[in-house]
């Protein structure tokens, strides 16, 4: 059992702890303009002073303070941060933290993976402790971040630096469904860790929610947080904020837009870019390269890239969640040899946190994901590969999807799958002091994998709408990009792209008919794109992924050319191969292959020509198809409508003659019995005979009438019988009638 503290020892330790307040806020103090002292031999700082670049000569003067001991910060930070494995200060955090610690407003701008997190959650501590807060004070500081993993990662840093403090913080993130249990709590947390959606919820809906002691605001990833998606959110929150507060803005891309820090109401902020100096935009270990790949075939580089990676932990972009899905199902059923994830903003909170850590942990795996993964986070600074199999959205997005790997002092390699329609976005990269090699692939040494996505879709019919959904999203996300120099939907071969993900056909995009019908005619466009600029001096000829992938698992079987023939993309080897060989001249069968490669169809695809004998493209081939299928159906229904008038001619003329046959039967009839009754002469039995015949006769008619459907079967043709043997049958029925 731990031993109560005596009272002496608390006494001396609150002693030490407001020594040491004292001393901090005489350092504050000594930092403001035309101060005196300076306890800690740091220069005072002149309003204004343009501080921020590491390569300034106004900074060489902070240059003696590299460690965070050195700092004018509490003994339970350095702590905390000594136990945390943090000794050096980064160039962000050595020019931003003095600023900070003075009670600045900060614009914080540094490449990615360079350590902007200690950089504003070591003055939130120091603020906080310096004005002794604890939990009846409330709100202290509140830090945004855009999704909820990187709230949840900022929160563990604090956890580990903060952890000598005795202030309670809180994780507000959506998904979490005890929100009546945070409710109960906000209140009392000093530190409030939150994405701004959560936040809102809370302040509008938790009753007494108070910000107005809140003296430290911070946004991570500060462009994208202010950026249209967050802005009603994030100005409603910011409406409740008290403006005598201290604002860190913090982001690799940060922005410099007077409206965005108009809203925030920064107070003479220092713009700190210790990288701006910098040659490049990115860090300088990151090993950055771009192949060109046309759309049909970035499945098959993406399947042969794992293949070729089996040992390593590699993280894949696409520009969608459905994109997202299908790759990541597919995939797993082809079972490639290495753990497969995939993490995006549908998914359930518990499975995204257990992903998230998950592939953290390993060694080697691939997270397929959407750009809910591009920024901050850390993921153990151990991600080899970062591939984005699409494009990026801008040049930001691109930043903070490479800065998955390279952080803080390891290296990293990424790799950015183009389509030639896209080239233009390696000049605008370039322009961003971003430098990036592009590499051309030989597509003979890919591995295929569209085959088995058709094979597999067949299997398992419920991956079919997964695809096609894959395939729209993607289409509309290109169509939905404002930068139409890189991202030019007419220049998408749409039905190479879906059958590269296994379908049969292309599934019906009435957004994109929409606008073809405003005037783009993507209909006759040829749907094969463009063939590779050979030409292009950026590129080196060289194989996918270079020299340190094993080229070998992109090889596909060297096989003579005489004993291979290509059938759907299918090789048949020897004996097979010679049987159609025999029947197909050798020169037909190369250019069969040649086509074949080119236009990628999948195994089972129907090749339909027009009149002239020429195949036409699929989109083509749909508007051929339905022009066809048009005319037959009204051709049909025209002759359906002949067919029919005519049966109900015959129909009609056919009753009427059997009805003037009946009258003319009946008319003969009653000639014959008035002819008999002046024979005979009538007695009353004699006649009701007659009558009784008559009743019959027509009882028997009428059935005959009715029963046509059995095709006459039951009835009874009285032409047949004499009229003596009609009259006893009439009695016969009659008097079995008159029994029932
Ligand atoms: N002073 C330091 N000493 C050692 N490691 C550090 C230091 N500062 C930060 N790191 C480590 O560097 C990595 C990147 O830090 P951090 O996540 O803060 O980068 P960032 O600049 O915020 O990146 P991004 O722009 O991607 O959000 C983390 O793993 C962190 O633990």
């Amino acid at each position: 059992m731990r031993k109560p503290k005596s009272k002496s020892l608390r006494n001396q330790n609150r002693l030490s702890e407001v020594n040491e307040i004292q001393l901090l806020n005489s350092w504050i103090e000594s930092q403001k303009p035309d101060s005196g002292s300076n306890p800690l031999a740091l220069p005072p700082l002149r309003s204004g002073e343009p501080v921020g670049r590491i390569d300034g000569s106004l900074f060489s003067r902070y240059s003696g303070v590299t460690m965070f001991d050195q700092l004018p910060i509490s003994q339970k930070t350095k702590d905390g941060l000594k136990e945390s494995k943090y000794i050096k200060m980064t160039d962000i955090q050595r020019a931003a933290l003095p600023h900070a610690l003075c009670g600045r407003d900060i614009l914080g701008a540094a490449k990615t993976g360079s350590g902007k997190t200690l950089a504003f959650i070591i003055p939130v501590l120091e603020k906080l402790y310096r004005e002794r807060y604890n939990r009846e004070d409330g709100v202290g500081s509140i830090i945004l971040s855009p999704t909820r993993e990187l709230a949840n990662q900022t929160f563990e840093v604090l956890r580990s630096v903060g952890r000598h403090h005795n202030f309670s913080a809180g994780l507000l993130i959506g998904g979490h469904k005890d929100v009546d249990m945070e409710k109960e709590h906000v209140n009392d947390m000093n530190i409030l860790v939150c994405t701004p959606g959560r936040l809102l919820q809370h302040m509008d809906q938790t009753v007494n929610f108070d910000c107005s002691q809140l003296q430290v605001l911070i946004l991570d990833e500060a462009d994208r947080i202010l950026d249209v998606g967050f802005k009603k959110a994030v100005n409603a929150i910011i409406s409740q904020l008290p403006k005598k507060r201290q604002t860190f803005l913090f982001s690799a891309t940060q922005t410099k837009s007077v409206q965005d820090l108009a809203r925030l109401s920064l107070k003479d902020p220092e713009y700190l870019s210790v990288h701006e100096e910098s040659d490049t935009a990115t860090p300088t270990s990151l090993n950055q390269r771009a192949i060109i790949v046309p759309a049909e075939h970035k499945l098959d580089m993406l399947w042969s890239f794992i293949k070729a990676n089996l040992n390593s932990k590699i993280l894949v972009f696409f520009a969608s969640r459905k994109q997202v899905t299908f790759v990541f199902e597919a995939f797993k059923k082809l079972r490639p040899g290495i753990p497969l994830k995939c993490l995006h903003g549908k998914m359930k909170q518990i499975k995204r946190m257990a992903i998230y850590s998950h592939f953290c942990e390993e060694k080697r795996s691939v997270l397929f994901c959407t750009d809910v993964g591009s920024r901050g986070l850390d993921f153990n600074k151990a991600v080899n590969w970062v591939v984005q199999v699409d494009c990026p959205d801008d040049i930001k997005t691109y930043i903070h999807r490479v800065g998955r790997t390279a952080r803080y002092d390891s290296c990293g390699k990424s790799v950015m799958f183009l389509l030639p329609s896209e080239k233009t976005m390696l000049d605008k990269l370039r322009e961003e002091k971003i430098p990036i090699k592009t590499y051309k692939v030989k597509l003979d040494r890919v591995q295929q994998v569209t085959g088995l996505l058709s094979a597999l879709l067949v299997k398992y019919p419920e991956l079919l709408p997964k695809a096609q959904r894959a395939v729209t999203t993607y289409v509309r996300s290109i169509l939905k990009n404002r930068d139409k120099e890189i991202f030019d939907v007419m220049k998408l071969p749409v039905d190479g792209f879906s059958a590269s993900l296994g379908l049969p056909l292309t599934p019906k995009l009435r957004f994109l008919n929409q606008k073809i019908k405003k005037g783009n005619n993507i209909v006759g466009k040829p749907s094969v794109v463009e063939p590779e600029d050979s030409t292009d001096e950026d590129e080196d000829e060289v194989d996918l992924p270079g020299e340190e992938l094993d080229i070998g698992e992109f090889k596909t079987k060297e096989v003579d050319d005489t004993n291979v023939v290509l059938v759907d993309n299918t090789k048949i080897e020897d004996g097979s191969a010679s049987k159609i060989a025999d029947v197909v001249p050798p020169t037909r069968v190369l250019k069969k292959k040649k086509l074949k490669i080119n236009v990628h169809r999948p195994v089972g695809t129907r090749v339909v020509f027009d009149e002239e004998g020429n195949s036409l493209p699929p989109l083509a081939r749909v508007a051929h198809m339905n022009e066809k299928k048009k005319e037959f159906y009204k051709n049909l229904r025209e002759e359906m409508k002949l067919a029919d008038k005519e049966d109900k001619l015959l129909e009609r003329q056919r009753l009427q003659e059997k009805r003037t046959k009946e009258k003319m039967k009946r008319k003969g009839r009653l000639e014959d019995e008035e002819e008999d009754d002046g024979e005979d002469g009538s007695d009353e039995e004699e006649s009701r005979k007659k009558k009784g015949a008559k009743r019959s006769k027509k009882y028997f008619d009428s059935e005959s009438d009715d029963g046509e459907d059995n095709g006459g079967k039951a009835s009874i043709n009285t032409d047949a019988i004499s009229l003596q043997e009609q009259e006893a049958l009439a009695l016969k029925l009659l008097s079995s009638m008159n029994k029932i």
